[in-house]
């Protein structure tokens, strides 16, 4: 199998610093190859285990989410000619609709703002380009995560489970929780193409047994939200939500109900089944976050002492169930 070799340079912005991701240094973990129906994607070369770091990368550029023809290319005249031919390199899926600096930029650009390492990080009107990040192809049932780390100026790439040799590495460039339709719709209106993961490409009742799945921790996201005062309902909800999202292989929002399930059982004392509830929410979140994520910083303080939260101890103490419960469907 052949991989491209190219390197990606580029300084820290308004540093000195030189910052560089080599394919040829990564090749035992992943390579760039072409992959049927989506141009080249990054495929795993050996077994990479759930949470194992993959890259960081800077950003060529930095640019609005929608710059004009003319401020990439102003921005492009700063590279060097090197990266200008890796830039002109990259898929460009508007290749009849745009001018190809811009086709290029709309194909590739990737938030800065999203799953960001600094909570109140004012990036999320602020894209980039990044050359090795830019060959991940999208999946709604991803395997990778990608998190902006303001202060180092990178987007950093990880996996979020298992990965056999032979994968093709993927995060999802839209919501996993909406349905196969509305997806897709996204994917063809705002990324310019069809999309062909597997989850896309499930069939009939598979499909709708997806969807509902999708839907209904969608639901559950929100609902749990008003569980404050019903502390027992909203961990039922979250043992269904999680239990859905395994059958769905998905990890995302996995964290996020496991916070939620915290902060229930402090609500009513429940001391020992919210450490084991935070112990599984910090775990997550050094998968997908990595361990200085303000997310996993975050749980391992409460970790330490559950009873720091500002709701402990606010409903009349009751007990209520940790992680490893299981719940028979209603
Ligand atoms: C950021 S690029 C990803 C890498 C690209 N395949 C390449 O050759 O460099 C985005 C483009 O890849 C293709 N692509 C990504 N994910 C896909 C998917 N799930 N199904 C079909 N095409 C996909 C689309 O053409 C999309 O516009």
């Amino acid at each position: 199998m052949q991989s491209s070799a190219y390197t990606a340079a580029q300084a820290f912005t308004s540093q000195t610093v030189k910052f560089e991701v080599n394919i040829e240094e990564h090749e035992e973990t992943f390579y760039v190859q072409q992959v049927p129906n989506k141009g080249q994607g990054i495929v795993a070369a050996r077994p990479i285990l759930r949470g194992e770091y993959l890259f960081s990368e800077p950003p060529l550029f930095t640019l609005s989410t929608s710059p004009t023809n003319s401020q990439i290319l102003g921005a492009l005249a700063k590279c060097t000619r090197e990266e200008q031919c890796q830039y002109f390199a990259l898929a460009n899926s508007y290749r009849t609709k745009l001018l190809p600096a811009l086709a290029i930029y709309e194909t590739n650009f990737l938030l800065l703002g999203r799953g960001s390492l600094q909570p109140d990080a004012k990036q999320q009107d602020t894209a980039g380009i990044f050359i090795l990040g830019s060959r991940f192809n999208s999946s709604c049932t991803p395997n990778v995560s990608k998190v902006w780390d303001e202060l180092r100026r990178v987007m950093v790439f990880r996996t979020l489970r298992d990965v056999v040799e032979g994968e093709e590495l993927c995060f999802n460039y839209c919501d996993v929780l909406a349905t196969r339709e509305q997806r897709q719709k996204e994917l063809t209106l705002d990324f310019g193409f069809d999309c062909v993961c597997d989850a896309c490409r499930l069939e009939d009742e598979k499909v709708a047994e997806s969807d509902r799945r999708r839907s209904s921790i969608a639901r559950l996201f929100d609902e749990v939200g008003c569980c404050g005062k019903e502390p027992t309902l909203g961990i039922r909800k979250i043992h269904l939500a999680l239990r859905m999202l395994k059958e769905e292989s998905l990890v995302h929002y996995e964290a996020s109900f496991c916070y939620d399930a915290y902060q229930l059982c402090v609500l009513v004392s429940d001391f020992t089944n919210a450490k084991k509830w935070i112990r599984r929410a910090w775990e997550i979140s050094c998968v997908t976050s990595g361990q200085d994520s303000h997310a996993a910083r975050m749980f391992k303080i409460y970790y330490a002492n559950p009873r720091s939260h500002p709701l402990a101890g606010l409903l009349p103490k009751t007990t209520l169930t940790g992680p490893d419960h299981t719940i028979t469907p209603s």
